[in-house]
């Protein structure tokens, strides 16, 4: 959902930016990889040291690549399907660091292993979210639907996990992973649901023959 009603505003926010790159000759994948390994550092550093706060701004300041490495591709009329799969792929990379960083302070120092299954719990469904619009897009379908989609998980839990690092009772960032874990469940439901009304629609052969 954010990913449509907030991508014209940070387009707008970011062009500038993603010209800037284009300029001095930076391609949308070195921004891909870059961004990547930038959250990946960020989880699995500054979160296992106990750095919420910290960490989440080391984060937020190269989760935005994700946004940037589109502009950039579409400036230069590219946006191929290498593009496409490198993006995908590594959102996953990114995705799977963030959980596991706060999967792995609140197993060991923050002392908290409700927060750290939740943390693992939501890892995991959002990446059977991910899938099911994979295959589903493999396979011929759509699957670009439910409540919890990739910018809805990660605001929610950059945002809280940001403030727990200011101080913010850990209760809260226990139950805002349960609901995103809830969310996450409702999204692959959402998806197969929507993937089957498909398959009803489109007898079998016809999807199979647009993904051959
Ligand atoms: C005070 C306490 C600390 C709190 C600090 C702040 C916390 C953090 C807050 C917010 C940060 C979270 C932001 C989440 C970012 C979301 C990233 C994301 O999901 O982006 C989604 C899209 C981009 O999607 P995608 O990658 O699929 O599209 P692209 O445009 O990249 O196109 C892909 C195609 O491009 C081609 N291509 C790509 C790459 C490549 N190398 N080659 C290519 O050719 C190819 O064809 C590909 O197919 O982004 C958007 O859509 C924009 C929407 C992003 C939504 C951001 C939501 C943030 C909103 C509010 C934040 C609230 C903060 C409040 C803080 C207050 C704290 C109390
Ligand atoms: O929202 P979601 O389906 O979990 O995850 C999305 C992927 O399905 C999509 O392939 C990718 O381009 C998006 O950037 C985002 O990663
Ligand atoms: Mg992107
Ligand atoms: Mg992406």
């Amino acid at each position: 959902m954010l990913n449509r009603h907030a991508r014209g505003f940070f387009t707008a926010l970011f062009s500038p930016v993603a010209r800037w790159l284009l300029k001095i000759g930076v391609s949308p994948d070195a921004v891909t990889v870059v961004g990547t390994l930038g959250v990946v550092v960020g989880a699995l550093v500054f979160y296992p040291l106990g750095q919420l706060f910290w960490g989440t701004l080391f984060i937020t300041a190269f989760i935005f690549s994700d946004v940037i490495d589109g502009i950039m591709a579409r400036m230069q009329h590219r946006g191929g399907r290498w593009g496409n799969f490198l993006d995908s792929t590594l959102d996953r990379v990114a995705d799977g660091a963030l959980f596991a960083g706060v999967a792995v302070w609140f197993f060991t120092g923050g002392a908290n292993p409700p927060i750290a299954i939740a943390a693992v719990v939501c890892l995991v469904l959002g990446m059977v979210v991910s899938y099911a619009r994979a295959k589903a897009e493999a396979l011929g379908f759509h699957a670009n639907v439910g409540i919890a989609e990739r910018a809805e998980r990660l605001v929610s839990v950059l945002v809280v996990t940001g403030l727990t690092g200011l101080g913010l009772p850990t209760v809260v960032l226990f139950v805002t992973l349960c609901l995103l874990a809830t969310a996450s469940l409702v999204t692959v439901v959402q998806r197969i649901m929507t993937v089957h009304r498909q398959s009803l629609e489109e007898p079998d052969g016809t999807a199979s023959e647009r993904a051959a």
